[in-house]
């Protein structure tokens, strides 16, 4: 198939798509194991993570971060990089090398949130960092806070977001005038490393069901594929369950009854993971709430769901906990875990005890909060 005209990010030629000939999908070898690094070895028992502080309220709870690790004596030194990008001689957009080797040598970073420009300008720098890194699993908690009453008392989902391709994959061309394409691409080897990952952490963190949420009815050959590396895989865990969920549907079902999904670890492809976490913050609270970890073989980076708040950024009203319970997954993958329930302990306490920003209906500022849970510690 010809497409012609390729305007925007496409080369400026006709581009010969090949007939799309997927191979007999029983037959593709599965491989990748689901490693990733830990930390490298402390010196003088500190250990040295690379922190960039990011855009918007990322200054704010960055901040809260550094004054909570200082008070609860964690031992970490922070290399604070930036990862704003800059065009090289070659015309090309980068990221700054001294981010990339600082995250190289230290293998776990931590991350507030960076913005993207919406419908022009720089690709997204987030993006960015999990392609550069090949952070193929993006791992998404989301758990009901004790003493913080929603309308969902029993919240208790793992999501685990196919990190690298996808929707996500940014190929877009103007085909002629007012015709835009966009790509979304799935590799096997990609599905398969996240799919083994979602298994992989189902069974260290006792959850016995893995379910695939697709829609494969759509996209009967890219989420199929998806599906198909997600069935290879379960196959070498006899011992968890494992089923499938459209997207809209697991929707519907997650707000009308979250409780069954405390039992498993949901994976899917990028986008879709993207969009069910917002979704699931809302049934705790919000996006003041909600870690994430970026967990690749050679390095991971961890960072809340949300983004950099522009409508509150400055005011001193951005909820440090997501950055905070981010970290806190941090340090639970370098094996700091009495750092990590120490910190995790004062946070809960604080919210439960009415200490609270305005996210979750409170009076605190973001400085007034960090106080809280550092009286806390
Ligand atoms: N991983 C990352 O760095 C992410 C970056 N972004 C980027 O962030 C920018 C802003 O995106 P939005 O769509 O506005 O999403 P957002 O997540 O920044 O904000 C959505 C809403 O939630 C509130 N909110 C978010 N975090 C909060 C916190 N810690 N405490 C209290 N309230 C909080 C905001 O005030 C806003 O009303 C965009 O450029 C987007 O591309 C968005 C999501 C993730
Ligand atoms: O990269 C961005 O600006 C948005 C990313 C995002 O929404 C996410 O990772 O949840
Ligand atoms: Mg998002």
């Amino acid at each position: 198939m010809l497409v012609p005209a390729l305007r925007s990010s496409a080369p400026r030629m006709a581009l010969r798509v090949p007939a799309m000939r997927v191979r007999s999908m029983a037959s593709m070898p599965l491989t990748s194991a689901p490693t990733s690094a830990f930390a490298k070895e402390p010196v003088n028992g500190k250990y040295t993570v690379s922190f960039i502080r990011g855009d918007g309220i990322g200054i704010e709870i960055s901040e809260a971060v550094d004054e909570i690790y200082k008070a609860a004596k964690v031992p970490i030194v922070w290399e604070n990089v930036s990862v704003a990008p800059f065009i090289n001689k070659q015309g090309k957009q980068v990221i700054p090398d001294e981010a990339i080797e600082s995250i190289k040598k230290n293998t776990v970073a931590l991350k507030g949130p960076l913005a993207t420009p919406i419908g022009k300008g720089h690709v997204s720098l987030n993006l960015t960092l999990r392609r550069t890194f090949s952070l193929f699993a993006n791992v998404r908690p989301c758990k009901s806070l004790e003493g913080y009453k929603t309308p969902y008392d029993n919240v208790d989902t793992v999501l685990i977001r196919e990190n690298t391709e996808g929707e996500y994959s940014g190929i877009e061309h103007e085909v002629i005038d007012g015709v835009v394409q966009s790509i979304k691409l799935i590799t096997l080897e990609a599905s398969e490393r996240v799919a083994r990952y979602a298994f992989h952490h189902a069974e260290q963190n006792g959850r016995n069901r893995v379910t695939a949420v697709h829609k494969a009815n759509i996209m009967k050959m890219s989420d199929g594929m998806f599906l198909h590396a997600c069935r290879q895989v379960a196959k070498e865990y006899p011992h968890i369950t494992y089923d499938e969920d459209l997207l809209d549907r697991a929707c519907l079902r997650i707000v009308q009854d979250p409780s069954p999904y405390a039992d498993r670890v949901m994976v899917m492809p990028n986008l879709y993971g993207d969009i069910l976490s917002d979704m699931c913050a809302g049934l705790i609270g919000g996006l003041g709430l909600t870690p994430s970890g970026n967990i690749g073989k050679d390095a991971s980076i961890f960072e809340a769901v949300h983004g950099s708040g522009p409508d509150i950024a400055g005011q001193n009203k951005a909820n440090p906990t997501a950055l905070l319970l981010s970290s806190i997954m941090m340090l639970r993958h370098m094996r700091l875990f009495e750092h990590a329930d120490k910190i995790e302990k004062a946070i809960f306490k604080t919210i439960a005890s009415g200490d609270r920003t305005g996210d979750l209906g409170g009076k605190l500022g973001t400085k007034e909060f960090t106080a809280a849970v550092i009286k806390n510690l």
